[in-house]
């Protein structure tokens, strides 16, 4: 191996915005002497192919485990399971299978049975990403200064979770340990339920759009923008986040109708004071999260506090 590889072969299966954000960066850094890939779809194995992602495209998912140290998955949720079992009985023995999925409990559940014995399982979850899906949205710099959560179970070789680590941070993430259905209840808070909060206010936009024709587009501001950005993300892979992770994101839907509920109530009522303190109360915790440094489009994050 060079003297930057962290793994001799990486196996990329699903050629989207993770996956060839992955090579771009890992390509970068020298994280690993070769990196093989396998898409679903011929169209996106030959727009790799052509765009010169991954050091060989392989044509079945069969081949592109073959003697990978490292097998990344990274197709939507739902996908996991039925990619685990095509590739279980080819995975080299000593391997680390992962994946970058946004949910984690169920990618445990349906990918862990598929695994051999002797091939170990870190999944893990970059939170890093954009609206853009395809093998063509990629670029290698988009995990930089960004949080990646690996979700190893109990008894894990802690080898082969420090040498995932080591790759990670290689391509520039913040590596964190958590459990799974931790992670799977601050993402509802964090990602899921805001993003269903964007697809349901540019629906309501739109539902708007056809009485005033297209005024709520001309004169949309910047929150309103932002939503629309959040709203452009690929269907696929949010409808599998929702149907997997339910209890997470209904729990937190709950309590998110009843502040909305709340803050309604304090509309309809003229209650000025109870909208004043509640929005006084979040405009702290947006400073709090400068103050620690922890905004993450804030430049250094990570290495250094935020003078303001
Ligand atoms: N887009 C984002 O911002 C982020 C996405 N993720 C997670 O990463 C994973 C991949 O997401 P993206 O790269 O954004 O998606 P993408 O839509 O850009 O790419 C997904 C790829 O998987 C392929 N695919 C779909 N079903 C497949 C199957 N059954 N077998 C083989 N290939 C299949 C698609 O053809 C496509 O090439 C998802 O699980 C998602 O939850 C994680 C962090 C951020
Ligand atoms: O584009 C955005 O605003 C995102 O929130 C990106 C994102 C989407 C899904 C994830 O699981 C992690 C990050």
């Amino acid at each position: 191996m060079s003297d930057t590889a962290v793994y001799g072969k990486v196996a990329l299966i699903g050629l989207g915005l993770i996956a060839s954000s992955m090579f771009w960066a890992t390509r970068r850094a020298g994280l690993a002497d070769h990196v093989a890939g396998y898409a679903r779809s011929e169209e996106t194995r030959e727009t790799a192919r052509r765009i010169g992602l991954c050091h060989e495209v392989c044509d079945s998912a069969e081949e592109v485990v073959a003697d990978a140290d490292l097998v990344v998955l990274a197709v939507p949720v739902g996908a996991m399971g039925a990619v685990a079992q095509a590739i279980g009985p080819h995975l080299k023995p000593g391997a680390t299978v992962t994946d970058v999925g946004s949910v984690k409990r169920r990618v445990i559940d349906d990918v862990g049975p598929h695994l051999p014995e002797g091939v170990h399982f870190v999944p893990g979850h970059p939170l890093a990403g954009t609206e853009h899906s395809g093998p063509e949205s990629g670029f290698a710099t988009l995990f930089e200064n960004r949080w990646c959560l690996l979700v190893p179970e109990a008894g894990t070789d802690p080898m082969a979770v420090a040498r995932l680590r080591r790759y990670w941070e290689g391509m520039g993430a913040l590596v964190e340990e958590m459990e799974p259905d931790h992670h799977d209840l601050v993402l509802a808070v964090t990602s899921h339920t805001p993003h269903l909060i964007a697809y349901t206010m540019v629906g309501v936009a739109d539902d708007l759009r056809r009485v005033t024709d297209s005024e709520v587009i001309k004169y949309s501001a910047a929150g309103f923008r932002d939503f629309t950005r959040i709203a452009a993300s690929d269907p696929t892979m949010w409808r599998d986040v929702f149907l997997t992770n339910k209890d997470a994101t209904l729990e937190i839907l709950g309590r998110f109708t009843e502040e909305l509920f709340a803050l309604q109530r304090a509309i309809r009522t003229g209650n000025g004071d109870a909208l004043f303190d509640y929005f006084t109360r979040t405009r702290a915790i947006r400073r709090g999260i400068i103050e620690a440094g922890q905004d993450t489009d804030a430049p250094d994050f990570g290495r250094a506090r935020v003078e303001r």
